[in-house]
């Protein structure tokens, strides 16, 4: 990892943005390792991510912050700087399925993944021995209809007191309710067992199986309040065929569900999407 900081922005667009921007970042006694830009010509709107090393000098995350604003209130940019070296704190959700809690796990400790869990959630006990072997700590809240509001309280406290920074929905099957999805807006992935916004809902491959579909597919997407509606990060399919059972399409999109969330994660995790209203702008390595 070459970057020491990541700078995101998005802003109506005009000319002179990209000059100013490389310019400041010039000014500051840093160097520009990677820059992507986008220009979204029906909305007007501009986006761009840059990756920012000091020169000679070192140069503190707040004092790029600060020489950075006034470029920022220039352009009316909604913008920020993150320091790339700090891992993101991650809460990791789960119901009963756990081939992607296990291959984030794994991909976490081998270094692939540049994060930390400092906990797991789940309505059900059968991760605990997966998260046990990893020394992080399991939280077992069963939800039904009379504990959900409860159970919600909780979750909010645990993500205040542990600093967590993202949540990940690691096929947590319960929907979170309007105001935890308006409290955590942007910072809750799902990975959605369909190629959206085909099959919605609980059962995605009883759906496939019915319809005949040759293709499955699974998206991780940005969790809104409308349930398997939010902006897309990341989508994958694998062929099927007449001769496979609901059960064969679960098999086979367990490994598309698990790949497809790791890249999701590692685009987050390295600022490289950018909401963009329902959709995102996703600028891949
Ligand atoms: N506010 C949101 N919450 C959640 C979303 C979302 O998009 N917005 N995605 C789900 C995950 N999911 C599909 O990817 C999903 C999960 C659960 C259900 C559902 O109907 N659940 C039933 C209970 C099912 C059960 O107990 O097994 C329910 O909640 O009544 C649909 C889609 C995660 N949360």
């Amino acid at each position: 990892m070459t970057e020491k900081f990541i700078l995101t922005l998005s802003c109506p667009d005009e000319p002179g943005i990209v000059a100013e921007v490389s310019g400041l970042i010039a000014t500051a006694g840093c160097n520009i390792t990677s820059s992507n830009q986008y220009a979204d010509t029906a909305t007007g709107q501009f986006f761009m991510r840059v990756a920012i090393r000091p020169l000679s000098e070192p140069v503190s995350c707040d004092d790029l912050r600060a020489r950075f604003a006034p470029v920022a209130d220039k352009f009316g940019m909604d913008w920020a700087i993150h320091d790339a070296s700090k891992p993101q704190r991650v809460l990791i959700m789960v119901s009963k399925f756990d081939h992607c809690l296990m291959d984030i796990l794994y991909r976490m400790e081998r270094g692939a993944l540049h994060m930390e869990v400092p906990a797991v959630v789940s309505n059900h006990k059968d991760a605990y021995q997966l998260t046990a072997s990893y020394n992080i700590a399991y939280h077992h809240w069963p939800v039904t209809p009379e504990t959900k509001a409860e159970q919600e309280q909780k979750l909010l406290k645990l993500i205040d007191d542990e600093q967590i920074d993202l949540i990940v929905l690691a096929r947590y099957m319960q929907v979170l309710s309007n105001k935890a999805c308006e409290r955590l807006a942007g910072k809750v992935i799902n990975i959605h067992h369909s190629f959206l916004p085909s099959f919605k809902g609980a059962a995605p491959y009883q759906q496939a199986h019915e319809k005949g579909v040759k293709l499955i597919g699974a998206t991780a997407h940005y969790v809104t309040a409308d349930l398997d509606e939010g902006p897309i990060i990341e989508q994958n399919v694998a062929r099927v065929n007449h001769a496979m059972e609901a059960s064969d399409l679960v098999a086979t999109g367990r490994d598309v569900e698990r790949v497809t969330l790791a890249e999701a994660l590692k685009l987050h995790l390295e600022h490289r999407v950018l909401l963009n209203g329902t959709k995102t702008v996703v600028f891949k390595p």
